[in-house]
């Protein structure tokens, strides 16, 4: 997505901000780790199979919107603008979201604001991934391919690090930087609410030897009472299929983050059984 009106400042702010966090002493950045019982905060990723390091990074992981969903104590105070520079970033991807929504309303057949509505509450989270540079790319991944659970995602990438993949017709393209460009995920929701006319896109980010790669995922999705479940419109007539079962989105959420990442792993066990 280009012409987006977010200005090159505030995606600069985010970067800077993130990159800097990053760099920190590990026991700094642990003032904001993840608890046992929670996802927010700064954690890691690892991952192996007996041939193969599948998932291989550190992540900030916090949620925006709406703001009496934010848990402070996850939020970093060093770097000190760390908390403006989200705040400006996540305002600006709120609107931009919205606004996308809005549209995939209309193209759904519906009134523009119907979509949104839905949401109970539009969450926004905000997932900061770091890389580091890795010796045997060819071996290690950086994330395993998965779809998002989201709504959509919007997501934020370096200009001068390639890593991350689609799936598409069976084959890994890489979706080269577009500098000051925004990357628009479909996620399961809008897949199940489609009945599968809209897929969720699978990818997956793989390592580079030189540097290490940061990226910046927003997802927006529902609350967690929200039933979701394909749309008497989507689901055509005659054969009347209903390809996925209704879902509360918080046991959505909750049982896709426990299940290893593989795939449309996610939206399959969404699926009714065939
Ligand atoms: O690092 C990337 O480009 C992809 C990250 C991603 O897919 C995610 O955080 O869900
Ligand atoms: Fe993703």
């Amino acid at each position: 997505m280009v012409n987006h009106g977010v200005a090159t400042e505030v995606l600069q702010g985010m970067k800077d901000a993130a990159a800097k966090f990053f760099e920190l002493p590990v026991e700094e950045k642990n003032k904001v780790a993840m608890t046992s019982d929670d996802i927010k905060g700064y954690g890691h990723a690892y991952v192996a199979s007996e041939e193969q390091i599948l998932d291989w990074s550190d992540l900030l992981f916090l949620i925006v919107y709406p703001s009496q969903y934010r848990k402070l104590k996850f939020w970093p105070t060093t770097p000190e603008e760390y908390k403006e520079a989200i705040e400006a970033y996540s305002i600006e991807v709120k609107r931009v979201g919205e606004e996308l929504i809005r549209h995939i309303s209309l193209i759904m057949g519906m009134e523009k604001d119907a979509l949104l509505a839905l949401h109970q509450e539009l969450v926004q989270g905000v997932l900061v991934n770091y890389y580091p540079p890795c010796s045997m790319p060819d071996k290690v991944l950086g994330k395993s391919p998965h779809s998002d659970t989201s709504t959509i995602t919007i997501l934020m990438q370096e200009d001068n690090v390639t890593g991350l993949q689609i799936r598409k017709e069976g084959e890994w393209v890489p979706v080269k930087p577009i500098p000051n460009a925004l990357i628009v995920n479909v996620g399961d929701v809008v897949e199940i609410w489609s009945n599968g006319k809209y897929k969720s896109i699978e990818h997956r980010a793989v390592t580079t030897e030189s540097k290490a790669r940061l990226s910046y995922a927003t997802f927006l999705f529902p609350h967690d009472d929200v039933e979701v479940e394909p749309f008497d419109h989507m689901v055509e007539s005659p054969g009347y299929l209903r390809m996925y079962k209704k879902v509360r989105y918080g046991d959505y959420l909750r049982q896709s983050l426990k299940r290893k990442m593989e795939g449309k792993a996610h939206t399959n066990a969404a699926k009714t059984a065939s």
